[in-house]
């Protein structure tokens, strides 16, 4: 589990975060959300030790990074701008890493083999593509098999292939029962692997809550009828509590009703419907909106 309290952090005149609490439980994939300068790599860096906090406090499963005895080993992270000697083979950089943290070299062959890259593991690091570097970057975040794994943006360059695999991991380490916080700007992406969201603006937090939940709250659900009897089907649904718009003739946009409701309602009545389709604000639409 991370928690977060009340996290500052000043450069000079620049707030990057600004008191932002939240909490990211084990089993499920939290995405980190927010707009370019929101604050989330900053926020990473300090739940990580990598930054020190203005003021607030940053803990995994419930001490500061730094205070855990094997830190690698209870919480991995990808963030942006790794430092990698470009001179060291992605093989020797891992290798350095498990050493240094009691790990075993075999090891090393494992996350070499689940991120993709054993075969390109004795080449050097600085030859790599950008693709290829988030996968050393996944391999190093997961040595330590940690029970909690940070990601920022791990799709950034990686190829279809790679998102995909990207996308699997991360459902099955929460699945697993570790705690996933990601940060990602593609919504699409968001959408089809986090369970819960955090969104940030300006250092601030903007929401806390369920995929499901922010698509409704910002918009709505609505259905889309249409039928050659517009005017009856209208003045049943509004006597049913509906509320319901028109754009076009024989066209409702109906809210307030779901489809099964309003297709019986409809039969109740004799009328003839030509479709019934339940709509939904993307993700994307959401976001907008809130981090407008
Ligand atoms: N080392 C630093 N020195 C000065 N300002 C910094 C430093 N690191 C971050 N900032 C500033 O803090 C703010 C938050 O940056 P941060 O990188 O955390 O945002 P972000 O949400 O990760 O953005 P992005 O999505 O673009 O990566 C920005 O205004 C940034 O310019």
């Amino acid at each position: 589990m991370i928690e977060v309290h009340d996290l500052v952090k000043r450069y000079g005149a620049t707030t990057a975060v600004d008191g932002l609490s939240f909490t990211v439980k084990p089993g499920r994939v939290t995405g980190f959300l927010g707009p370019n300068g929101a604050g989330k790599s900053t926020t990473m860096r300090m739940i990580i030790g990598l930054d020190r906090p203005t003021a607030g406090l940053a803990l995994i499963n419930g001490k500061r990074y730094r205070e855990h005895k094997a830190p690698l080993c209870v919480a991995g992270a990808l963030l942006e701008a790794r430092s990698i000697h470009r001179g060291r083979s992605a093989r020797t950089h891992l290798l350095g890493l498990a050493r240094t943290h009691g790990l075993p070299d075999g090891r090393v062959g494992e996350v070499l083999e689940e991120a993709g890259i054993a075969n390109v593991a004795r080449r050097r690091a600085g030859t790599f593509s950008l693709g290829m570097g988030q996968r050393l970057g996944i391999a190093a975040a997961l040595l330590g098999d940690p029970a909690v794994v940070i990601l920022d943006e791990p799709v950034n360059g990686l190829d279809p292939d790679g998102v995909l695999w990207v996308r699997t991991l991360i459902r099955e380490l929460a699945a697993d029962g570790r705690t996933v916080l990601v940060s990602s700007h593609l919504m699409s992406e968001m959408a089809v692997t986090a369970d819960h969201l955090v969104i940030v603006g300006g250092g601030r937090l903007l929401a806390d809550t369920t995929v499901d939940e922010l698509i409704g709250r910002v918009a709505p659900a609505s259905v889309t009828v249409r039928t050659p009897e517009a005017v009856r089907l209208r003045s049943s649904l509004l006597s049913h509590g509906a509320t319901v718009s028109s754009s076009e003739a024989g066209e409702l946009s109906v809210a307030g009703l779901d489809a099964p409701d309003i297709g019986a309602l409809a039969a109740a009545a004799g009328i003839v419907l030509h479709e019934l389709t339940p709509r939904r604000a993307s993700l994307e639409q959401a976001y907008m909106e809130l981090t407008r």
